[in-house]
């Protein structure tokens, strides 16, 4: 509201500088009569040239007596100045300028003419017209304040509508900004979506080029299915041919397997039969046997008093030349003549000794005890039957049998059998026990005693049982066993002649299929020198290993000859050896005794007596034995 009257008022000069300009002649003929006075007294102002523009040449001096109304402005300026302020301040003016009733009638401005100061009458109509005119002026000037008024309303109108638009045009400049943060998120979003847009273009990029290379590959390895399609109904036929081959087979191998079924239940028939008649062989050949074995001599010669039989190999004799007290041609030949179950002379192998031997270890695998005495005088050849040296030709009776111990068991296994051995070697001298598989401290050496368990079983407290499952286990026992044997021996006291060594080995057997078990032991035993020293010759320690020898031997021999005649007392506790044999001596037993001899003529007595024991013992008939089974 208040720029429009500005403006309003603004505009006025244009139309009021010519209202100012009369109302100054108006008053100009009221009051400018001092004026004039004072002017007069001042020095001539410039010339107003608008004035008399304006008022004609009628009028300067009046134009000179209102120059100091509009004094800091020039004459165009005057009639600016007189329009700038409102009419109000031309009134202020004029009244401090004119003073009361001291008008003096002058020439106006209006452009009448001078009149004279009598000339009321035409200054009266001079007034009249100027009111007129003024009336005139003051109407139209009504006129146009209405206008303006109207014009002002309409502009307040058009303020307010503008003031609204200008509301509605905030509000929505608002709404603009609104939307431009909007937009601004929705351009980062878009940019957001951009960058997503090209990591997704530059990802679908590469997966076309993968794609590519897999339709590349699709394309081979369609390729590849239809070779391998081909090749499936190839193969499906065939699958289809074998399936009806296969059928035709499993229906054969069901009818093989009935027959290797009946052929196995034959098999183990055959097999219990075998043992049947095995044991019924061993038992006419008799359970305890005497096998005689001739040493060679060293040099490789013939011995003279040593004869063998040509024809039978069971037979040996022992012949001397018995020097008569009336000379030569007296001499009289004794001969000794000797029958055992077997006879090897001086070039029998040890394959062939081993030979008459093996069909009692497969008796120990068919779960009977079998013992195995190795007899005669120190040298005679007692170790070397039974252990013999490390050659195959030269190896002995215990790796032989622990080979086909062996060598059986595994073909038994085909028949469902299953076996555990456990060896242990242990040494006898002077009536103490030994571990000869001991490999602890010497100084350490636990001692030994026989046990008999409820079971009837012998053992031997603190002894090696070693459990072994081959060949190669047993004869490394057997090497730390004659290892053992040579750190107790000296130069001076050879004391393996002097002492016992028994290899056992305990034999578990079972055929879980035919709920069948067996048990036994084999018992390979290499005696002491059974040589005879006279009293005299021996004195201390050989006295007493003499003694010990003496009576563990005769000891055998007695408790044979009990066994053999059936006695109800069996003296087996009289010595160390025949306790610890116990179990593979007597009715369950099978036994065999070897007789070592030595071809030295000087050897002849100790021959003699070997050969005498033996027949003792090959005359015993050991009742039947029963293979432990259960
Ligand atoms: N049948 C044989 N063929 C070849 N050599 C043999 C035979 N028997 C024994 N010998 C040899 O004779 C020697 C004595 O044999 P061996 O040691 O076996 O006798 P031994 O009776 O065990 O003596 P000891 O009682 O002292 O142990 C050894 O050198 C051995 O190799």
């Amino acid at each position: 509201m208040s720029n429009a009257k500005e403006n309003s008022v603004s505009r006025l000069p244009v139309m009021s500088s010519k209202r100012v300009l009369t109302a100054s002649n108006s008053l100009e003929n009221h009051d400018c009569q001092p004026a004039q006075k004072k002017m007069r007294k001042e020095p001539e102002p410039t010339k107003p040239k608008a004035a008399a523009t304006i008022i004609g040449n009628r009028r300067p001096p009046v134009a000179t007596t209102r120059a100091p109304a509009a004094k800091s402005v020039r004459v165009a300026g005057a009639a600016t100045v007189a329009a700038g302020p409102s009419r109000g301040v031309l009134k202020q003016a004029t009244a401090s300028t004119v003073p009361k009733g001291g008008a003096v009638p002058k020439a106006g401005g209006g452009g009448g003419t001078r009149r004279h100061a009598w000339d009321l009458k035409g200054k009266v109509s001079d007034m009249e017209g100027k009111i007129a005119n003024y009336q005139g002026k003051l109407k139209s000037a009504s006129l146009e304040n209405e206008q303006l008024k109207g014009s002002m309303a309409q502009k307040q109108l058009r303020a307010a509508e503008m003031e609204q638009e200008l509301q509605r045009l905030r509000a929505q400049l608002s709404d603009y900004e609104k939307n431009q943060q909007t937009l601004l998120a929705v351009q980062d979003e878009l940019e957001k979506t951009i960058t997503d847009k090209n990591t997704i273009q530059r990802d679908l990029a590469n997966l076309k080029a993968k794609f590519t290379v897999m339709e590349t590959l699709r394309e081979s390895q369609e390729v590849e299915l239809q070779t391998l399609k081909m090749k499936l109904s190839v193969q499906e036929s065939t699958v289809a041919r074998l399936q009806t081959s296969l059928r035709d087979s499993e229906e054969q191998v069901r009818s093989l397997m009935e027959t290797v079924a009946q052929q196995k239940d034959d098999i183990h028939a055959g097999e219990m039969e075998r043992r049947q008649l095995h044991n019924t062989i061993q038992e006419l050949k008799g359970n305890i046997r005497v096998f005689c074995r001739v040493r060679p001599l060293v040099d490789g010669g013939l011995s003279e008093h040593i004869q063998l039989s040509a024809n039978d190999n069971k037979m040996l004799a022992l012949a001397k030349t018995e020097e008569s007290h009336v000379g030569r041609a007296g001499d009289t030949q004794k001969s000794y003549n000797f029958s055992f179950d077997r006879v090897f002379g001086p070039k029998a192998s040890q394959q062939e000794v081993f030979d008459e031997i093996s069909l009692l270890v497969q008796s120990a695998l068919d779960g009977y005890n079998v013992c195995c005495f190795a007899y005669g005088q120190t040298g005679s050849g007692k170790t070397f039957t039974m252990e013999g040296d490390d050659t195959e030709e030269t190896m002995g009776v215990i790796p032989r049998a622990v080979q086909q111990m062996f060598k059986t068991a595994k073909r038994l296994e085909e028949q469902g059998w299953q076996f555990t051995f456990t060896a242990s070697f242990v040494e006898i001298y002077n009536e103490n026990l030994r571990d000869l598989l001991y490999t602890g401290k010497a100084n350490k050496r636990p001692e030994h005693e026989i046990r008999k368990l409820a079971n009837n079983d012998v053992t031997v407290t603190n002894l090696t049982y070693q459990k072994v499952c081959s060949e190669d286990q047993v004869l490394n026992l057997i090497a730390l066993a004659k290892q053992n044997r040579s750190t107790a021996q000296t130069n001076l006291n050879d004391r393996s002649s002097r002492s016992h060594s028994v290899f056992q080995l305990a034999i578990e057997g079972g055929n879980a299929g035919r709920d069948i078990n067996c048990k036994s032991t084999l018992c390979l035993v290499d005696l002491a020198g059974s040589e005879r020293m006279l009293k005299s010759q021996s004195q201390g320690e050989r006295f007493k290993e003499m003694t010990a020898i003496n009576s563990s031997l005769s000891n055998l021999g007695i408790v044979i000859t009990a066994l053999a005649n059936k006695e109800n007392y069996i003296p087996y506790r009289n010595s160390k050896l025949t306790y610890l044999l116990q179990g593979c001596l007597g009715g369950n037993s099978k036994t065999l005794m070897f007789v070592n001899i030595s071809p030295e003529p000087d050897s002849f007595g100790e021959t003699l007596n070997s050969l005498r024991f033996a027949s003792k013992v090959n005359d015993c008939v050991i009742g039947t034995a029963t293979a432990n089974r259960k």
